[in-house]
């Protein structure tokens, strides 16, 4: 347009939704409706975790600001987690349930599982952990709280446990190991459901649901009754491992549930002496999977003793270390996982409104 002369106000909002299309590489238009603009002060209001880079959102506006000579008072930034669209009955105060699935046992589920659910706190949400794995419930061992009994406040609802703010509960706590794995199908997507629907969860934004390994019918079942938002699949890069978790994919693609993205795990081993570097499970198995399946690979995390010792400790890594590497490797992930979450449901939107 012709003699189009914008105000400093128009010139502020365009300037803080090229800051926020820049730093978290969508389009502006994808960006502007998050930006409101009132007497030279920047309301900014996200729709996925991100706390971790807020302070860089805000250094970054401020400066671009008084590069352009724009008047700004402030820069405010809040966080609004919608829940997305379910076909299954949502849970009380839950927003989003998260599956993660490996198709292989062993790669790291339950793992990345308690460490995804203390990165997405890490990145402001608020966050709870089913632990649904029949095979092997490992949650309360990675949280330290093995000893910890139910209770309940009206016999009718059990109050999860706290651990390090995060509010979990967990199958284990229930069912002797040795009796849940010869549950059939029916038996465990029950216990599962009422585990789920019985528990009296705070309001979360997110309540991480560590899958049995495996696509089989219980897995199946499980997808297709609880009101599961998306799914992330985990994977080491070895090809057995790889062709469990596409099966994984296809498992969930098949009930409609989407997949946000991959983990890959146990990618590289970095020896701590010589810097050396061994792709122990082959290399770049999930980085191609991702491609196959055209969905994101969210993170990719190192063979590393200090997960393993940290799991096996009950001390959360995230806790322990938050500035470590490995920790931030997470947060980064759990950051794209809240972020592909968000542009799924806009997907879905679009699709209702065809
Ligand atoms: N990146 C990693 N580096 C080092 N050890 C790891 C890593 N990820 C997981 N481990 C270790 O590998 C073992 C298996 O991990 P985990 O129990 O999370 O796997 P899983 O896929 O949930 O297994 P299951 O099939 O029993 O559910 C654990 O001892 C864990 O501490």
């Amino acid at each position: 347009m012709l003699f189009s002369r914008s105000t400093p106000e128009q010139k502020l909002q365009s300037l803080v939704s090229e800051q926020l299309a820049t730093l978290f590489e969508l389009s502006v238009n994808q960006v502007e409706t998050w930006v409101t603009i009132a007497n030279n002060a920047v309301l900014i209001t996200l729709p996925f975790a991100a706390q971790t880079l807020h302070d860089t959102l805000k250094k970054r506006i401020e400066l671009a600001a008084s590069e352009q000579n724009l008047p700004l008072d402030h820069v405010l930034i809040e966080t609004k987690i919608h829940a997305s669209a379910t076909k299954v009955k949502k849970v009380g105060q839950i927003k989003n349930i998260i599956a993660v699935a490996s198709g292989k046992g062993g790669v790291g589920k339950s793992t990345s599982s308690v460490n995804i659910a203390y990165a997405l706190m890490a990145q402001g949400a608020k966050v709870g952990l089913l632990d649904a794995d029949i095979y092997g419930p490992s949650v309360p061992i990675m949280l330290g709280n093995t000893d910890s009994t139910p209770a309940s406040r009206d016999d009718k609802t059990i109050i999860p446990f706290a651990a390090h703010g995060l509010v979990a509960s967990s199958i284990g706590y229930f069912v002797p190991a040795e009796n849940a794995t010869v549950w059939r199908g029916p038996m465990a997507s029950k216990a599962l459901e009422q585990l789920l629907r019985e528990t009296d969860w705070p309001e979360l934004d997110y309540l991480i649901v560590d899958m049995p390994p495996g696509t089989g019918d219980i897995q199946l079942t499980l997808a297709q009754q609880m009101p599961v938002s998306a799914a992330v699949i985990v994977t080491t890069p070895q090809d057995l491992a790889v062709a469990d978790a596409s099966k994984g994919i296809a498992m969930f693609n098949k009930v409609d549930v989407p997949v946000l993205g991959l983990i890959e795990n146990m990618s590289l081993y970095i020896c701590p002496k010589c810097g050396h570097q061994e792709h122990i499970f082959a290399q770049n198995g999930g980085v191609e999977l991702a491609k196959r399946n055209k969905v994101p690979l969210l993170g990719q995390l190192p063979l590393n003793s200090k997960i393993r010792h940290y799991t096996d400790q009950g001390t959360p890594l995230l806790i322990a270390e938050p500035n470590d590497p490995l920790s931030q490797s997470y947060i980064t992930c759990a950051l794209a996982i809240s972020k592909q979450l968000y542009l799924q449901s806009l997907m879905d939107i679009r699709i209702q409104n065809i």
